[in-house]
């Protein structure tokens, strides 16, 4: 993921992102007021702050969930103001994998299943390369004997890495985590976040990790804090 002369490849930059919600409404209300931020390949980096600060609502804009009222959010050298909803979902499924705190899984289908959903939702079909692909992320969450059980019959932190490696199968450069550990007792979310952090080791992949554990925090390579819709510090 590194470039020539190992210089890390920027991933995610930010400049001057605004987000109003409400905009043309008379409660019209700005909750980010100015974020810059760049992210390199294989940067493993918290996002903190106290509640209702803009965490969320800044992963959602670095997520292409949600735009951005003012300011440019480039991806991978892709600049995406302009780009249409298509080619956003495009870079999203390519660029972008997500995991938060509810895992989210398919109930009804298995480990395995859960993981190939992203390749069958971009490539229309599964393949021999596919199933391959998915055991081995399965296998690289320590999940190899569940490949075939249902979601609905692994214990939380089973499911949590289950839908870690969901958010790896299309190879993301850039990893959203929002509490992917906070619904998680603490030997689990201990365990999430070590397999997080080699898996980003590596594959090269830039992290943001939303949390309100501040030992999990400090274990990140940097950490931002988000203060009142700004970074802090
Ligand atoms: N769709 C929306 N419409 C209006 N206001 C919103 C919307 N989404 C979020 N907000 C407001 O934006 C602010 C920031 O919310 P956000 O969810 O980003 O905070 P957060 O830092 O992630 O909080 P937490 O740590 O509790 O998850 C809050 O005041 C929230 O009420």
């Amino acid at each position: 993921m590194a470039e020539s002369g190992d210089v890390p490849a920027l991933v995610l930059q930010l400049q001057g992102v605004r987000k109003t919600f409400n905009a043309d409404l008379p409660n019209a209300v700005e909750v980010l007021h100015g974020i810059d931020l760049t992210l390199h390949a294989g940067e493993f980096c918290a996002v903190v702050g106290p509640s209702g600060s803009g965490k969320s609502t800044l992963l959602n804009i670095v997520g292409l969930l949600d735009r951005p009222t003012a300011g440019t959010v480039t991806i991978c050298g892709q600049l995406t103001q302009g780009l249409a909803d298509r080619a956003l979902t495009q870079l999203r499924g390519h660029r972008i994998g997500f995991v938060f705190q509810y895992h989210h899984l398919l109930s009804a289908f298995t480990a395995l299943e859960n993981v190939l959903m992203p390749m069958l939702a971009d490539a229309g079909s599964v393949n021999q390369q596919m199933v391959q692909r998915a055991t081995d992320l399965l296998d690289q969450v320590g999940l190899h004997a569940y490949l075939a059980q249902p979601a609905t019959q692994l214990s939380g932190g089973q499911q949590q890495r289950v839908a870690l490696a969901r958010a790896l199968a299309m190879q993301p450069a850039l990893l959203l985590a929002d509490e992917p550990t906070g619904n998680l007792d603490t030997v689990s979310a201990d365990a999430v976040f070590a397999l997080l952090r080699d898996i980003s080791r590596n594959a090269g992949m830039a992290v943001l990790f939303v949390t309100h554990n501040e030992a999990l925090a400090s274990r990140c390579d940097r950490t931002i804090n988000v203060v009142d819709g700004l970074i802090v510090g």
